[in-house]
């Protein structure tokens, strides 16, 4: 049961949420004041890996609380308990979310991606603030329903993505939009990163091991085929980044990392008109181990052309040498972007402070900000943070058009994004959704 003060609370925040979201930048001072006043009751889904950083650092902004933790492995949410050890501890975010209701104000997902859209889309229907780990979505047409989902119940959202609030993205970020190598007429980015490998494994073990006592398989295998749980590292926990059912290889890994300051930086709010890829091989369970993507983005004020290649590399391919023209004592780094400008390349490393071609010019560093805190205070004040689910869908649904043209080396598949439609290969577009386990389905908005 709710009682009528938290009620109260809850609606009054909602509201003044409301009212500032229609008035952007001008929430009147009076809104801001008391809604900072306020505190966020927050609960975090997900309490290890990554879970665990995202919780502690949006724990640490002082009008959080956190009401609850979810994970559906009782045994990995020992962690999280010396951060509120009066919060219960829930195995299911529905029966977490059904029973605290209103005590809830926002949600962290810090799931595997397979799951990141059930659950989120649950918590924005029942109007939870979401912070949601990047990918944002396993597949395309999951990232389109965050994004429409989010604006219909005109929630905070932010992705997990907390290097897009890191010094060394936003100084190159801005050196691109100051016009510091004029327009860009290509970008490639690459990671070292493989598709498979974690587990070992390219095909579901022959034997299995027993379900851990602490952990709830069926909600962890959630909207995926079920199967048999395998073994410790087999999918759970960590290496579901191999396998389709569950995750999203190199570039549903990285994608989201690397090319955010290429679509932040360049103002890239179109749909991909085409992808292109080129792997080593996959079957129907793993990602390839080496891959090439390459992408046709519409072309933006700070490209050369009406459309912009965008190059993705990964399990150990690069750019071909020659293509980043750098000057004497510049290196390469082992993972990041090069924009191929009008007067000159910049060099941006991944999660590292970027440099140009342009003899003698150098680039001034720009602050980072608090991602975690960011999102907490837009929470608080009705002030949507620019890389919500509108943004990090978009981003999302390109990384996983990747995916989809996996299926199909060598073809080059046009997409019609309004659509949500490969127009050239009929055979592609089941490959944008899945199919979903009955009692897992997720409605379309
Ligand atoms: N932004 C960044 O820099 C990083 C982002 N990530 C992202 O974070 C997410 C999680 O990755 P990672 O921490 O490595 O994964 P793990 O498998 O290590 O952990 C995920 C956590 O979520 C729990 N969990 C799984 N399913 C559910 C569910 N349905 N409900 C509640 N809890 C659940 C897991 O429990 P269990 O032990 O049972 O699996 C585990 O505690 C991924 O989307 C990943 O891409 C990861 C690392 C860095
Ligand atoms: O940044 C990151 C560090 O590595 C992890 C494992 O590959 C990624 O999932 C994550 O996004």
């Amino acid at each position: 049961m709710t009682s009528s003060k938290e009620t109260t609370r809850r609606d009054f925040l909602k509201t003044t949420v409301a009212a500032a979201a229609a008035s952007t930048f001008a929430a009147p001072a009076f809104v801001r004041g008391q809604n900072l006043n306020s505190q966020l009751q927050f609960a975090g889904i997900g309490t290890d890996g990554k879970g665990y950083s995202d919780i502690k650092l949006i724990a640490s902004h002082d009008k959080v609380k956190c009401v609850a933790f979810c994970d559906v492995d009782l045994a990995r949410t020992e962690k999280v308990k010396p951060l509120a050890p009066e919060a219960p501890i829930y195995q299911d975010y529905k029966a977490m979310l059904d029973e605290l209701g209103d005590k809830i104000d926002a949600v962290s997902v810090s799931t595997p991606d397979h799951t990141h859209a059930i659950i989120s889309m649950d918590a924005m229907q029942r109007g939870k603030h979401v912070y949601c780990q990047k990918p944002l979505t396993r597949t395309v047409w999951e990232a389109r329903q965050m994004r429409l989902q989010a604006k219909k119940s005109g929630v905070i959202t932010r992705m997990g993505n907390q290097i897009h609030s890191h010094s060394a993205y936003r100084t190159g970020v801005k050196a691109i939009q100051d016009g510091v190598i004029g327009k860009v007429s290509a970008v490639h980015s690459w990671v070292g990163t493989t598709g498979h490998g974690r587990s070992g494994l390219l095909e579901p073990p022959k034997t299995n091991e027993a379900v851990p006592k602490t952990l709830d398989w069926n909600l962890w295998v959630s909207v995926a085929p079920m199967r048999p749980y395998g073994g410790n590292r087999v999918y759970h926990p960590f290496t579901w980044r191999d396998w389709q059912d569950f995750g999203s290889g190199a570039i549903g890994d990285f994608g989201c990392h690397l090319l955010d300051p290429v679509y932040t930086a360049l103002k890239i709010t179109g749909d991909p008109i085409s992808v292109h890829s080129e792997h080593t091989g996959m079957n129907d369970e793993v990602w390839p181990a080496q891959e090439t993507i390459k992408y046709i983005i519409p072309g933006t004020q700070y490209t050369a052309g009406r459309s912009l290649p965008i190059n993705w590399y990964d399990g150990g391919r690069r750019p071909a040498n020659g293509i980043a023209k750098l000057l004497p004592g510049q290196s390469l780094p082992g993972g990041g972007s090069i924009f191929v400008g009008e007067k000159g390349n910049l060099i941006l490393p991944h999660v590292g402070m970027p440099f140009v071609n342009i003899e003698g010019m150098t680039i001034e560093p720009v602050e980072g900000l608090d991602h975690y805190h960011g999102w907490v205070d837009g929470c608080l004040s009705g002030k949507q943070p620019s890389d919500g689910f509108e943004y990090g869908g978009h981003l999302t649904e390109a990384v996983q058009l990747g995916n989809v043209a996996a299926y199909f080396p060598g073809e080059t598949l046009e997409f019609d994004g309004k659509a949500l439609k490969i127009t050239n290969n009929s055979a592609a577009n089941k490959y944008l959704t899945r199919d979903y386990r009955t009692g897992f389905e997720i409605a379309s908005i």
